[in-house]
């Protein structure tokens, strides 16, 4: 489980984050949405490790991790799929995997874990591409793999920063498809998504993140019923909803 509390956060230039609260059940999928600038990469960040919180607790199965090394962290469970990708151009799929389950990352003790084998079994795609290098990739295999990194990791809780981002339909549709399989492993998701409606398809609950605070944090199924409350925060534009289809996800127009 992921537990952020009170959590602040920001750079040299000031705090981004202000007190934002979290908490994400194994097997479920948080997703948080927002305008540009609203935090959202700074949150996955601070709770990776990469950007110092300056107060609150983070919690991972209930060990606070707040204040370690980034790597630390990730040996507390904690995987991030970082927005971008951040594929080496030069390294092949199977230098990045074998790059990735390194020996310290062995499998889960008493569980299988992810192993390379498991992971080319439900993403066959990549076995395919084993010997292209990362700039041969196309965007979503490119995503795949960042997917795949991060699973060799053994983490509990998985940290996605706009995994769809400039991905085609088809493609984010597979991606999304990849995620929801991953929650129901039993993973812990934080996804980062600027696409309200896809938030509202896949995730259990979502947030939005205003100006670094927290102003919304509700079940999805409440959107799901009810889309108008959560799109007028977005400021986003629905179309209007016939009888008997109210809240209907495929009418949400795109996020800002
Ligand atoms: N490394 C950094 N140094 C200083 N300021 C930063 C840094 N990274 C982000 N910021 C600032 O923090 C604020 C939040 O940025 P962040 O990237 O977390 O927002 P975001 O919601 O993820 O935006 P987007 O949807 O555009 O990715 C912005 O004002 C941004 O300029």
């Amino acid at each position: 489980m992921l537990c952020v509390e009170q959590l602040s956060a920001g750079y040299a230039g000031g705090i981004v984050l202000h007190e934002v609260s979290l908490r994400v059940l194994p097997g479920s999928i948080q997703a948080v949405v927002g305008r540009n600038g609203a935090g959202k990469s700074t949150l996955v960040h601070t709770i990776a490790g990469l950007v110092r919180a300056s107060s609150g607790r983070i919690e991972i199965d209930g060990v606070h991790v707040a204040g370690r090394q980034p790597h630390r962290i990730a040996q507390s469970g904690v995987g991030l799929v970082p927005q971008g990708r951040r594929v080496f151009s030069r390294l092949t799929v199977a230098e990045h995997l074998a790059l990735a389950a390194a020996p310290w990352r062995a499998a889960t003790p008493g569980g299988e874990g992810w192993t390379v084998a498991r992971i080319l079994e439900l993403l066959p795609r990549l076995a395919a591409r084993l010997r292209h290098r990362g700039c041969e990739l196309s965007g979503g295999e490119q995503q795949m793999l960042a997917i795949a990194r991060a699973l060799l990791g053994q983490p509990r809780v998985l940290l996605l920063d706009e995994p769809c981002e400039g991905l085609s339909p088809d493609l984010a549709a597979r991606v999304r498809e990849l995620i929801g399989v991953l929650a129901a492993e039993g993973l812990t998701v934080l996804l980062v998504e600027q696409q309200l409606q896809h938030a509202i398809e896949i995730a259990d609950r979502v947030a939005v993140l205003e100006y670094g605070r927290v102003v919304y944090d509700r079940p999805t199924a409440e959107a799901r019923i009810d889309p108008a409350p959560l799109a007028a925060m977005l400021s986003i534009a629905t179309a209007p909803t016939p009888p008997g289809t109210r809240g209907n996800p495929r009418l949400w127009a795109d996020t800002p």
